[in-house]
């Protein structure tokens, strides 16, 4: 059997281009698409991955807006902060990055997001529509894993897909969009109490707990597809890649993997949100 290495950065690269021209077009009518990012705290992990996400911005053409707010800010400060983007013209789409220091509350934060500039799918209302399958935006991650898949041309449909994660913006909704593809899902949590077996019966991996290396090789089922969208420090997957490798038929690595397509699909979002803003004038 053939072993794929599914390349994330060239995966972010087609769909980069893609938007090139949709960025060019968009300045010519005099709208340059613009994402807002909030960072709280001072967290240096946090704080490159928006600095990230602001670069790739910035060398499509487009507008980044970096607003740094400190670690003791409040709920109220930081909704008045999200309310001002939100009555901005000029910005298209808002990123609260999470997480956020403990004392704010961060899903009222969230959903005080404009479901139009909800470019990162962090709202209750943007989560629900994805759920139910006519969301624009859904969360960055999950759209991620869904291009891979495509990009690929791996089929999801009657498919196997467990999910190992179950967080508002990762595992529920990959989970729902795998449903949605017409996938048999299966979301596993800190309270699976058989996991091995489990994922040993699926087709299709998603690796989202957050714990590094935490996925074993010998769960993983000869010609399974396996998708690591962990982020632990260091740069490390959630998934043992090596051990992981052998039975897997195709496999994202972590650098390299799922994390560059989450950042070109907050982009495209971001480019769709301006192009919706100049449906609505
Ligand atoms: N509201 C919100 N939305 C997010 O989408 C969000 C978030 N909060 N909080 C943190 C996580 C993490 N995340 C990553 C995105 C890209 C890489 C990425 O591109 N990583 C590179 C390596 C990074 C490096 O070179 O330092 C790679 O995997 O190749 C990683 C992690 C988005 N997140």
């Amino acid at each position: 059997m053939e072993k794929q290495i599914l390349d994330g950065r060239l995966v972010a690269d087609s769909v980069k281009n893609s938007l090139k021209e949709r960025v060019e077009n968009l300045i010519k009518k005099g709208i340059t698409p613009c994402l807002a990012t909030i960072l709280v705290g001072d967290d240096p992990s946090s704080e490159t991955y928006v600095n990230m996400k602001g670069k790739a911005c910035e060398k499509l053409g487009m507008k980044s807006i970096k607003i740094h707010l400190s670690k003791e800010t409040s709920t109220e400060e930081l909704l008045e902060t999200i309310q001002k983007l939100n009555e901005d013209d000029t910005v298209h789409g808002i990123l609260l990055q999470h997480p956020v220091p403990s004392q704010i509350d961060e899903r009222k934060a969230f959903d005080a997001i404009d479901i139009r500039k909800d470019v990162d799918g962090v709202t209750s209302f943007g989560y629900g529509q994805t759920a139910l399958g006519f969301g624009k935006f859904p969360s960055c991650t999950p759209a991620a894993i869904m291009k891979i898949l495509d990009y690929y041309e791996i089929p999801i449909e009657g498919k196997h897909a467990v999910v190992i994660g179950r967080s508002p913006i990762l595992g529920k909704p990959v989970s729902a969009l795998l449903l949605n593809e017409n996938a048999t899902v299966t979301t596993c949590h800190s309270r699976t109490t058989n996991l091995a077996e489990i994922v040993k019966l699926a087709d299709i991996v998603v690796a989202a707990v957050g714990k590094p290396n935490f996925i074993q090789g010998d769960w993983i089922k000869p010609g399974a597809v396996v998708l690591d969208a962990g982020y632990n420090k260091g740069n490390i997957g959630d998934v043992d890649y090596e051990a992981c490798l052998v039975n897997s038929s195709a496999i994202t690595p972590v650098p390299g993997g799922v994390g560059p397509v989450t950042i070109s699909m907050l982009l495209k979002h971001t480019v769709d949100a301006a192009e919706e803003s100049l449906k609505a004038n």
